[in-house]
């Protein structure tokens, strides 16, 4: 793990965005989350890692509930967000999926221009009164993203015609264009080469003074790049979860620490 830069800034003063107690999920009969706490912190990236299959998009989809999407799963416990329920039969998900944005493992852009992908949110939710409040957020989205530059000439260029690279950060333009709370990436950098990957990567940084932020990935060093809190799951189980440099550097738990050697995976 030596070339691994370990952020070691202290997010102890953030307060709790999200919490989760005794979460469990299931598929059908199938127990596919165990018994999660969590509390995910404001100002802050959070890292999910594990093995394959061991429950960690299951667990990030459960946060803005896009589990509510697959029929056979199910979804007990609690969590809140900003102490207020998330599963609250008043809760509209579509309300909730624009303060708790998604990014997804392969960029998917809808089939519509560079600009219409950006604006689509903002319009839906009815957050604009004028085409200048659209053109400022289109923009202001597209900087964030760091991707403003790139295609401010060519807004109404089909958002499919970009690079994979720029695909994704379109996807990150269009999930922050709603002002989102917290923004869940699902691997948002598998599909990236490493240049992508690193432009990604700094914008997540970037991006968590103004959002949480959670993170799925495989990989370690990504993990171990990005974030400041890391939550190691294993067989739906959330074995380990603190700070990043102490998950990587001095694990409490054997699995945490056969998972990080690379004895398990
Ligand atoms: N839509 C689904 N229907 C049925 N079972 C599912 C579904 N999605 C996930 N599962 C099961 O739930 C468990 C956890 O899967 P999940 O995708 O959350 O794991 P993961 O840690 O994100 O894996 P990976 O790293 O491979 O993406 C697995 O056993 C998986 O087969």
């Amino acid at each position: 793990m030596n070339d691994m830069r370990i952020l070691e800034r202290d997010v102890s003063a953030n307060t709790a965005k999200i919490t989760a107690r005794g979460v469990q999920v299931y598929y059908g009969e199938s127990h596919a989350l165990k018994d999660v706490d969590v509390d995910i912190l404001s100002g802050t990236v959070t890292a999910f890692i594990g093995p394959s299959g061991c429950g960690k998009s299951t667990f990030l989809r459960c946060l803005n509930r896009m589990n509510d999407t697959i029929a056979i799963c199910k979804v007990k416990g609690e969590i809140r967000l900003d102490g207020a329920d998330i599963y609250d039969k008043r809760v509209d998900p579509v309300v909730l999926r624009a303060k708790v944005g998604m990014v997804f493992q392969k960029p998917n852009p809808f089939p519509k221009s560079i600009y219409d992908n950006v604006a689509y949110g903002p319009k839906i939710h009815g957050l604009t009164r004028s085409k200048t409040d659209l053109d400022e957020i289109v923009e202001s989205s597209l900087r964030k993203a760091a991707l403003w530059n790139e295609v401010k000439d060519r807004l109404h260029a089909p958002g499919t015609g970009l690079s994979g690279g720029q695909q994704q950060r379109l996807c990150i333009a269009r999930a922050i264009a709603t002002s989102p709370e917290v923004l869940l990436m699902d691997e948002p950098c598998s599909a990236l080469d490493p240049i992508a990957t690193a432009q990604v990567e700094e914008l997540i940084d970037e991006l968590r003074s103004q959002f949480s932020v959670v993170i799925v990935t495989h990989s370690m060093q990504q993990a171990a790049r990005v974030s400041q809190r890391t939550a190691f799951f294993h067989m739906g189980h959330l074995v380990e979860y603190g700070e990043t440099g102490q998950i990587f550097t001095n694990p409490k738990d054997p699995r945490t620490e056969s998972y990080i050697t690379g004895r398990i995976g």
